[in-house]
């Protein structure tokens, strides 16, 4: 399938330094600060450019480059213009959903013929939109599992940096492509896992975010609140549930023993540490409601299939974004989780 010449992954190129992002920009920079570069305009360029991008309390001055429009007549001076380097050999991903459209346009520069994607997104959505918009031959299915992450204002802290579980949709795991990321990711202590069932297993995943990032931001519930709360642990089941009916659907295998399965997972995390939906909601930001709940609605009315409890948490997680915004967040602020 795939005829181009591979070599080794020197060049990677990440777009969104949040959470998540900014973990990998941690590793990668740790194996070579010249392999790794962020691409990031406006007011985000400009925190990257003056503080870096700090990491359990380290900043980490990794080279930021500047998107179509941005490098001429920068005020920051010191970053790249899309012209000035050759295409990435990996592009990684790491917005929120409604960030993805304009961070595909801002990372298409540095996308050739043989450049690999990487979502680090959840849901089942962004692989689409990026072989939309590049070439279903230059994606790899991918999602992050057992990551704490906690972003405050620009900063990120974590305690377990989880795995980065991917594949070819094909289910190759011989697939060249998959080949090169490994051993990128074995150089640079990432965790990993390969997959030959990736559809599935991003499924798998897309069911636990429904139910666990959902139930956390309506109920501010951290992580200990799934293993030590049972009625928090049943909203989650009857929302997971319904993402399993409606895969089945979509010719899907998940059963309900996988949503047993999310359990043991979050108890592996920091158990004051939140979803990133629950931090979505207290920072006053948009959420990805739409990719959760929304996907879950859309597909029961498309199936005939009824999710009651995931038009009951959309329509709570919508109330929870505009009373954000008519009262400010500071409305919403929790005191942080007590202990029992
Ligand atoms: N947090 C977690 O534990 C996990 C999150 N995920 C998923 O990973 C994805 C990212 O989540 P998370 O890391 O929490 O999100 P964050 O909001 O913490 O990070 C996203 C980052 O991307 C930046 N960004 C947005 N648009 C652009 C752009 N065009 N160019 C450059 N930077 C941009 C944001 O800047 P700004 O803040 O200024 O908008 C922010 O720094 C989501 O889909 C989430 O569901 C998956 C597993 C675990
Ligand atoms: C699994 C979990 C809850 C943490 O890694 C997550 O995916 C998120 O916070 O978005």
């Amino acid at each position: 399938m795939n005829d181009i010449r591979r070599t080794d992954i020197r060049r990677i190129v990440l777009c969104g330094a949040g959470a998540v992002g900014s973990t990998y920009v941690e590793r990668l920079f740790e194996l070579d600060p010249e392999c790794i570069a962020v691409v990031a305009r406006g007011a985000r360029r400009a925190d990257i450019l003056r503080n870096g991008v700090i990491v359990n309390g380290r900043s980490i001055r990794v080279r930021c480059l500047a998107p179509q429009g941005e490098g001429e007549g920068n005020v920051h001076g010191h970053g790249d213009a899309p012209g000035d380097a050759p295409p990435a050999d990996l592009v990684i991903l790491g917005v929120k959903q409604h960030h993805l459209t304009a961070a595909i346009e801002d990372v298409r520069p540095w996308v050739g013929e043989r450049t690999i994607l990487v979502s680090l997104l959840n849901g089942i959505s962004s692989e689409a939109m990026l072989a939309a918009a590049f070439g279903a031959d230059k994606v790899l299915h991918a999602f992050m599992v057992g990551n704490d992450g906690l972003r405050e204002g620009n900063a990120t802290r974590y305690s377990n940096f989880g795995r980065l579980v991917f594949g070819a949709a094909s289910g190759d795991v011989h697939d060249p492509r998959v080949t090169e990321v490994s051993a990128l990711l074995e150089r640079a202590r990432i965790p990993h896992e390969v997959r030959a069932d990736i559809v599935r297993a991003l499924w798998w995943k897309f069911m636990l975010n429904v139910g666990v990032n959902q139930v956390s931001a309506v109920l501010r519930a951290p992580y200990r609140a799934f293993a030590e709360v049972v009625e928090v642990q049943t909203l989650t089941r009857r929302a997971s549930l319904e993402a399993v009916a409606v895969a089945r659907c979509e010719g899907v295998n998940l059963t309900n023993d996988d949503v047993d399965s999310l359990f043991p997972i979050l108890a592996s995390l920091d158990p004051n540490g939140k979803t990133s939906m629950l931090q979505d909601v207290e920072a006053g930001r948009k959420t990805e409601v739409e990719i959760f709940a929304g996907t879950v609605i859309e597909l029961g009315q498309r199936h005939g299939v009824p999710t009651p409890v995931n038009e009951l948490l959309q329509t709570m997680i919508a109330a929870l974004e505009r009373l954000a915004g008519v009262y400010g967040r500071g409305a919403l602020a929790t005191s942080g989780p007590r202990a029992p």
